[in-house]
């Protein structure tokens, strides 16, 4: 019998089993399963979790005892299955996953200092003046209030308040508690709803109000008003007395998305994403583990946020990649949204105008219900999209811009309304080339170009973050003044529209501007409301933004993302046209799309052209197929490195022969990967593809077991179901 005083306890750390703990005298017999404790680990102390499961057999007298029993409330069950099965399926530990889930998490109330203010004594000051007057005359309904407060309020400076504190006619008083946060109203009744808009959020009401899981996919074209859709289901949850959880990309999370949800319910949701600062992070985690948080907009980690009574969950614009998390536990934030619905009962709604391919065989079939959104609202029409054939009409020698989308520009202009120039690359020019020897400028730790920004007269590698001064003289043959930039980034498609239209307000929209996110964010606002005439940007310009003044899209380079060894490549590309050239025309003026293309033939770009979406997903749909590729397929990618490449080598192909033979699955590798060197890292690939009916993780388990462990500097990653192949 395992002694009933040990317990299993998870620590945040990078390791996959629970460890056994003693419970000493005075703790509590048993704590169960959810309870936070202090626990010791080696020096340090850590935050954990008690674990389900038997403690391990050992006299716990042998066993170190936890330090104390944390007063937070419990991890709920469920939420601890979902993250033992997060970290099955990723392959990371146990103690990464929990990890996640911890943070924000500050150890037991933070003690509320009192603020402290100033009231009216009654007594008055032995020499009165006008100020002073004005301050009492304030003060005098005897309520405590910051002595700035009531300086601004009568008009009077600081000292004024400060001599009337010294007289004895104000004295400091404690502060009432700030009133707890207004919580969203789902009674509040939203805009009237098309009939297609009313059926499905009709639909997905049903779903929510029914506390069951389920999965919808709301498949709607560009500004068909799927977020007035989907925040019906969110007011069918809160009405139920649940919480609701929206996720979108994190550049989607404006200022404009918030007041959106805001003008619904009658008040702003919290907000969890990456440039949330520490103190309201801890906030948000609370007020969701306690309830008083109702609704939560976040950014792929809020799906870790432990929710007390989570009632649905929202993933909008459900294909965008950037739901995948890229370092630490590789995982899918679409996938996991799933999941995490399933362990809590609650329904899960994934919405997007380009449903990723996964999304839409999973309602093929029958798995998710499908809502399509097949018009605009308002009766708007979709852009008009047309190609520009770069082989025949492509600009002039230096130029980006050809002779028929600046004609197109012009037009904009004319009209007064906005244009949008998309090119899905940061920077002046992507590649640094020496006129007199060919040298090209590389990062010194990563097989890659570096890219010139020439606003910050720098050159950045995009991989590592490496960055020097831009030289003047070639740093191999030395020769100065023939460097040369080539190719456009933003910043070089920037500056051609400004030598075109000099009259013109051009704005640069790009992950590095100066003045970061909130620079971001305020720029954004900006268009919004009209401030620019020509908007030049990066991918971040294809999510969710409503300009209403734009009527015009040109894609400067719609070729860039095919081809290469994703899978996806076609079905990305896809999804980032059609979402860019969807930002036009949402207003009250049709709007269009010119594709500045080498391959007008593409059946990516034919597909958009003839707007002929389904066509594509079939014929994307049936090739995925054909190569059994996912979702037919399942696939994981190995990525191993090492400092050198030899060691690299040596252990990615003494995995390949410890790959356990075994029905359907084929292990392809290993090879160099496309980015070669990363970090100063070599870096090799394995692919592992399986029929859908097999374990994948399971067979990847069985392989790392099987395989010797990585020694000398050596690394494994485990990518299950990459998206990216790098
Ligand atoms: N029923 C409605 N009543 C009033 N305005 C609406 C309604 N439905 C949608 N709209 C407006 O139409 C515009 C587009 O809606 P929304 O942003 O929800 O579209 P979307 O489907 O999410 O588009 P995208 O996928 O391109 O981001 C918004 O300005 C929205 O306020
Ligand atoms: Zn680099």
């Amino acid at each position: 019998m395992p002694s009933p005083s040990a317990v299993e306890v998870l620590l945040p750390v990078g390791l996959d089993r629970a460890l056994t703990y003693a419970v000493p005298a005075g703790l509590d017999a048993a704590p169960a399963p959810g309870t936070f404790v202090l626990a010791p680990l080696g020096a340090r102390v850590e935050v954990g979790v008690v674990w389900d499961g038997a403690p391990a057999d050992v006299d716990p007298a042998k066993l170190k005892p936890l330090r104390a029993r944390l007063d937070i409330a419990p991890m709920a069950g469920p939420m601890r299955r979902f993250l033992d099965r997060v970290a099955a399926y990723t392959l990371a530990p146990r103690g990464q996953v929990l990890r996640m889930a911890l943070r924000g998490l500050t150890l037991g109330e933070e003690p509320r200092k009192p603020k402290v203010g100033v009231r009216a004594t009654g007594s008055h000051p032995a020499r009165m003046t006008p100020a002073r007057e004005r301050a009492l005359a304030v003060a005098a309904d005897g309520r405590a209030r910051p002595k700035r407060e009531l300086a601004e309020l009568a008009g009077v400076s600081a000292g004024v308040v400060d001599g009337l504190v010294k007289e004895g006619a104000l004295a400091e008083a404690e502060l009432p508690p700030p009133p707890p946060l207004p919580s969203p109203d789902p009674f509040r009744s939203g805009p009237a709803l098309s009939p297609a808009q009313a059926e499905a959020a009709n639909m997905l009401a049903a779903l929510a109000a029914g506390e069951r899981f389920g999965v919808a996919l709301l498949d709607g074209v560009t500004g068909s008003g799927k977020t007035e859709v989907y925040l019906e289901a969110v007011a069918a949850a809160l009405k139920a007395g649940r919480q609701a959880l929206v996720m979108a990309p994190e550049i989607a999370l404006t200022a404009a998305f918030i007041d959106r949800f805001a003008d619904r319910f009658g008040a702003r949701p919290a907000v969890w994403h990456a440039s949330v600062g520490e103190k309201a992070r801890a906030a948000v985690r609370r007020g969701v583990a306690s309830g008083e948080v109702r609704a939560v907009v976040a950014a792929r980690s809020g799906l870790f946020l432990p929710f007390r009574e989570l009632g649905i969950i929202v993933v909008d614009e459900e294909h965008d990649p950037a739901y995948k998390q890229e370092d630490g536990v590789l995982y899918n934030a679409r996938d996991m949204a799933v999941l995490r619905g399933r362990y809590e009962n609650a329904p899960v709604v994934l919405a997007s105008a380009t449903p990723s391919l996964e999304s839409r065989v999973n309602a093929e079939r029958g798995r998710y219900a499908r809502l399509i959104l097949p018009d605009r609202f308002g009766g708007r029409s979709l852009p008009a999209i047309s190609a520009v054939d770069l082989r025949t009409a492509g600009p002039a020698k230096g130029a980006w811009l050809s002779p028929r989308l600046v004609a197109a520009m012009t037009e904009t202009l004319e009209a007064g309304d906005q244009t949008l120039l998309f090119l899905n690359r940061r920077g002046y020019a992507p590649l640094t080339l020496c006129r007199a020897c060919g040298h090209r400028l590389q990062c010194p730790n990563c097989s890659a170009w570096l890219v010139e920004h020439r606003f910050r007269a720098r050159l950045v590698c995009h991989h590592c973050g490496h960055t020097q001064a831009t030289p003047e003289a070639c740093p191999s043959c030395g020769t100065a003044g023939q460097l040369v930039a080539c190719g456009p980034g933003v910043e070089r498609i920037r500056d051609e529209a400004r030598a075109l239209f000099p009259q013109a307000r051009v704005s640069l929209l790009s992950s590095d501007l100066a003045g970061g996110g909130e620079a971001l964010l305020a720029e954004l606002d900006a268009i919004e409301r009209g401030e620019a005439d020509i908007i030049v940007g990066t991918q971040m310009v294809t999510k969710g933004h409503n300009f209403p003044k734009l009527t015009l899209v040109g894609v400067v380079d719609a070729d860039f993302a095919l081809g290469g060894a994703d899978p996806r490549a076609s079905e990305r590309t896809f999804q980032m046209l059609e979402q860019v050239a969807g930002r036009a025309g949402r207003g009250e003026r049709p709007g269009r799309a010119l594709l500045q293309t080498h391959e007008p033939d593409h059946p990516v770009v034919k597909a958009l052209i003839s707007g002929d979406r389904e066509g594509f997903y079939r014929l994307e749909t049936n090739q995925r197929r054909a190569a059994a590729m996912p979702p037919f397929g399942r696939l994981a990618a190995l990525i191993v490195s090492a400092p050198e490449r030899e060691a690299a080598e040596a252990h990615a192909r003494a995995l390949a022969r410890a790959a356990p033979r075994s029905n359907g699955v084929r292990v392809l590798g290993p090879a160099e990967a496309p980015l070669a060197v990363l970090r100063g890292r070599h870096r090799m690939r394995l692919l592992a593809q399986a029929p859908r009916e097999i374990d994948l993780p399971a067979y990847l388990r069985a392989w790392l077991a099987a395989a010797p462990g990585p020694r000398g500097g050596v690394r494994v990653a485990v990518d299950v179901d990459p998206q990216s192949f790098v």
